[in-house]
């Protein structure tokens, strides 16, 4: 069976650690056959000495442009803005096909190189896709949202491991102000929404480590929503995929009531779609500032909207992201399964 070259490129953001197969990984993949090729990456999480103790060979940064005729070159995010014309096969996350700032030129690249767009968003398999970051993305959020609760988010946020979030979160609960000595802490109400999802699940297991007292609610319980129910939480995590709008989960005229509810993580940051269940926000917060507020001073409801939130834990992202990409990779050669629904994608965008 064919196996072709893997050339693990170099991310182009400066903020960007993940990569898209990590060492143990990659060594199964050698072992089967595969060739891999890593760049040398100044902000990979990942050291290159793990790779190459795996058996990768190494290449200089950006070098993927004079890689072999029939590499696979794989990455997360955008490519660098040169070369203009892209004569190899790429797996990343292009966004090109849904009319995105500067898809065009992402497709006119592809078409002047001859190369081929294998769009990692639309690997599928009836219909549902098989390589997401959906989990670490509902957990950063929800973390970000008990510590902002918690009063431990003042600032911007960065890159991080596991081990300091969950260290942090295992903190518990703040004592209300004036609290007798000894007194605990009461456990944070907090509601996931889409918490079947994978985002959700990620969600719900963050909040667990956080020790808040969890409510859960996907599809049916949103049916009719139950406003008071939703408003009597502290803490919101919005983990829904949605297309098409509805009645939203909180409106404009949500923010100025009394409320419990004071922090809501915006994992879908759906903030610019017509489908933006919280349509009292309109746009994303970022790494520099997390938190924006709406409403009164003294009846805050703080969000948060970040739209890479995977990116922060950068280690845990890269290895469930390898994981569920590499058992795919066999069927590469042949664009089989997957490979083909992505394929077809690239094909009618490039007409
Ligand atoms: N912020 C980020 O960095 C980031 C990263 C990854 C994904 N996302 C986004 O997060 C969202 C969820 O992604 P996912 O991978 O978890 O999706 P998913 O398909 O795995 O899960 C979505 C869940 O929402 C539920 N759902 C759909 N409509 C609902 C409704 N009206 N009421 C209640 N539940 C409903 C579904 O049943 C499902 O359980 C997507 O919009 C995705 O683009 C954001």
């Amino acid at each position: 069976m064919t196996r072709p070259h893997l050339w693990i490129r170099a991310e182009a953001r400066p903020t960007e650690q993940r990569v898209p197969i990590v060492p143990a990984d990659a060594r199964r993949l050698i072992e089967d056959g595969f060739t891999v090729t890593v760049e040398e990456s100044p902000t990979r999480v990942i050291s290159l000495a793990e790779y190459v103790e795996a058996g990768c060979a190494v290449a200089p940064r950006g070098s993927w442009v004079d890689a072999p005729e029939g590499a696979v070159v794989v990455g997360i995010k955008e490519l660098p803005e040169d070369p203009d014309d892209l004569a190899h096969t790429h797996v990343f996350f292009a966004h090109a096909y849904k009319g995105q700032e500067g898809a065009d030129r992402v497709l006119d690249r592809f078409r002047r190189g001859g190369g081929e767009l294998l769009d990692v968003e639309y690997l599928t398999v009836d219909g549902k896709r098989v390589v997401a970051f959906g989990f670490w993305a509902g957990y950063v959020g929800a973390a970000l949202a008990v510590l902002r609760h918690r009063g431990l988010l003042t600032g911007g946020v960065s890159p991080m491991s596991r081990e300091e979030l969950d260290a942090m979160l295992q903190q518990g609960p703040a004592l209300a102000s004036g609290a007798p000595a000894g007194a605990t802490a009461e456990p944070e109400r907090a509601l996931v929404i889409g918490s079947q999802g994978r985002s959700g699940t990620g969600a719900m297991a963050a909040l667990a480590v956080a020790g808040c007292a969890l409510t859960r609610w996907d599809r049916a319980d949103t049916e009719v929503i139950d406003k008071n129910a939703l408003l009597a939480h502290d803490i919101m995590v919005n983990c829904v995929a949605s297309d098409r709008p509805r009645e939203p989960f909180l409106a404009t005229a949500d923010v100025d009531v009394p409320r419990r509810l004071r922090t809501v993580a915006d994992v879908t940051c759906d903030v610019t779609s017509e489908a933006n269940l919280l349509p009292f926000n309109t746009a994303i917060t970022t790494w520099e500032e997390p938190v924006r507020a709406f409403g009164s001073v003294g009846n805050p409801l703080e969000v948060i909207a970040i739209d890479n939130l995977p990116s922060l834990l950068p280690r845990e992202s890269s290895e469930s992201f390898s994981a569920e990409l590499t058992p795919l990779l066999p069927d590469l050669a042949d664009r089989q399964g997957p490979w083909a629904a992505s394929l077809e994608w690239f094909r009618r965008h490039l007409r």
